[in-house]
């Protein structure tokens, strides 16, 4: 089966690999350097979804794959702050988009109010730990839950959404 994945992400990458192995073992996984056609920083539900569909159907457009994975990171505002979203997308050629939604979890303030005035959650996040590359580790979501829930076990989530729906339809 051959897979293109809109991200060079190593949460993302690990994600999709560790579901998709349990499917095939002849598994063909490129990571594409997919446009989400949102901003950097999506701020709602409807953003991020879309930055997810945008990058798993440019990899089906653009590749010849059997599936084109698309995962998104974003935040939305709450009654009870601003909280941390994510959406992944699974594309097939001539067929619908498949979409599902990830766990979230409020955001501490201080990182919010940075947020709210521009910064991208990535470097905030190195920032605020002191060390690099957090987004391609456990994440944001591995910080504050303690290790508990790390951003490729989030995403591995959503990957079973996807994958379950895409079997349930076939
Ligand atoms: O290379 P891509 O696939 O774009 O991966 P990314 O890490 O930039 O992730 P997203 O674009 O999906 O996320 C949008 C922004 O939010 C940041 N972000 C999202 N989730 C995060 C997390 O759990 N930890 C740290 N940064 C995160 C991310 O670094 C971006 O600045
Ligand atoms: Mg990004």
């Amino acid at each position: 089966m051959k897979i293109a994945v809109g991200s060079k992400n190593k949460a993302k990458l690990k994600a999709v690999e560790t579901v998709l192995q349990t499917l095939e073992n002849e598994l063909d996984i490129a990571p594409i350097d997919a446009p989400s056609n949102v901003s950097g920083m999506p701020f709602s539900d409807e953003e991020t979804m879309k930055g997810a569909m945008n990058r798993a159907e440019f990899c089906v457009r653009h590749h010849n794959v059997d599936l084109g994975i698309g995962l998104e990171g974003g935040v939305t505002e709450t009654p009870a702050g601003l909280f941390l979203i994510n959406w992944g997308a699974l594309a097939v050629k001539d067929q619908a988009t498949l979409v599902a939604g990830g766990a979230r979890i409020k955001l501490p303030e201080e990182i919010a109010t940075r947020l709210r005035s521009g910064e991208e959650l990535g470097p905030v996040m190195d920032d605020f730990c002191q060390r690099e590359n957090i987004r391609h580790g456990e994440g944001a979501i591995g910080v504050f839950t303690n290790g508990m829930v790390t951003r490729d076990l989030m995403f591995t989530h959503i990957m079973k959404l996807l994958v379950g729906q895409y079997q349930y339809r076939s």
